[in-house]
């Protein structure tokens, strides 16, 4: 069954106003990893708005997990392109973050303090933090502090990750590395992936499947499967075939954009 599914869904900002995104239906299985790729301003991060449950729909409609979305959901994590982290909060205490808030982590915090804080270290520990727990934001750099972000977004086990450009700030060395933390990352403990993101290695190397939105409104023009074989590692973004699906998606969005 479907995870997430959008069927015919077009979203004005105010009533009247034109559509940001137009009757756009899409499907995503569970623990599949998707990315949605686009020129800017063609509403990737209005489609993230709407699966989260922070807009609802102008038409069409919306369902997680068989569900029709109605309100903000709590089995979401987020990360965006600034880690915001909070300054005054140690990496630890900023990962620890979403069990103060989402059940039924929130009302058994006080009992299970311990253990929370365990897994938090452990998650720390998997993405290469370990040492790093009682360190404030501005004494890690940007690709810690990303790292930090990402644990924060996976600390309660979400069943749905959203990722809005997480590795945009980040210069390229760091950012593959940090591919390769979220694709072991869901590799490891599998959830569904919703991938924002402007660069089409990016897509390629990490997602089963990139759609390509066109300028506003924002249609879903493209669906591409990318059928690389998995463990994916870094030395297949020199192949011919991983060439080959990142110029045709490139060719597609030159096409979008002269139009
Ligand atoms: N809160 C808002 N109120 C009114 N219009 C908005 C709002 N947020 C986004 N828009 C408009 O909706 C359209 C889609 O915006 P969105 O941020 O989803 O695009 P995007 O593809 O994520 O852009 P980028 O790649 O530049 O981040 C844009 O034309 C934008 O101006």
């Amino acid at each position: 069954m479907d995870f997430v599914r959008f069927e015919n869904v077009s979203l004005a900002y105010q009533p009247g106003s034109p559509f940001a995104i137009e009757d756009v239906s899409l499907s995503i299985r569970e623990n599949e990893f998707i990315s949605l790729v686009g020129p800017s301003g063609c509403g990737k991060s209005t489609v993230m708005k709407l699966v989260t449950g922070l807009k609802p729909p102008s038409k069409g409609y919306v369902y997680v997990d068989g569900r029709e979305v109605g309100g903000p959901q709590k089995c979401v994590g987020m990360a965006f392109q600034a880690s915001n982290l909070l300054p005054w909060r140690t990496t630890l205490q900023n990962v620890m973050l979403p069990m103060e808030i989402v059940e039924p982590y929130r009302s058994t915090l006080r009992a299970r303090r311990a253990e929370y804080e365990e897994q938090a270290r452990a998650l720390l520990k998997r993405v290469g933090l370990a040492g790093f727990e009682n360190k404030f934001p501005w004494e890690l750099s940007g690709g810690m502090q990303q790292r930090a972000s990402i644990c924060r977004a996976l600390i309660h086990k979400p069943r749905l990750l959203m990722l809005d450009e997480p590795f945009g700030a980040l210069d390229a060395f760091t950012r593959e590395e940090l591919w390769c933390m979220v694709r072991d990352l869901w590799q490891e403990e599998p959830f569904t992936v919703v991938l924002v993101t402007h660069d089409l290695r990016e897509a390629v190397f990490l997602a089963d499947t990139v759609y390509v939105m066109s300028k506003r409104p924002g249609r879903i023009l493209v669906k591409r499967e990318i059928d690389l074989p998995r463990p994916r590692d870094l030395e297949v973004t020199y192949t011919e075939p991983f060439a080959a699906y990142v110029h045709e998606l490139r060719e597609h969005i030159g096409h979008i954009r002269e139009s």
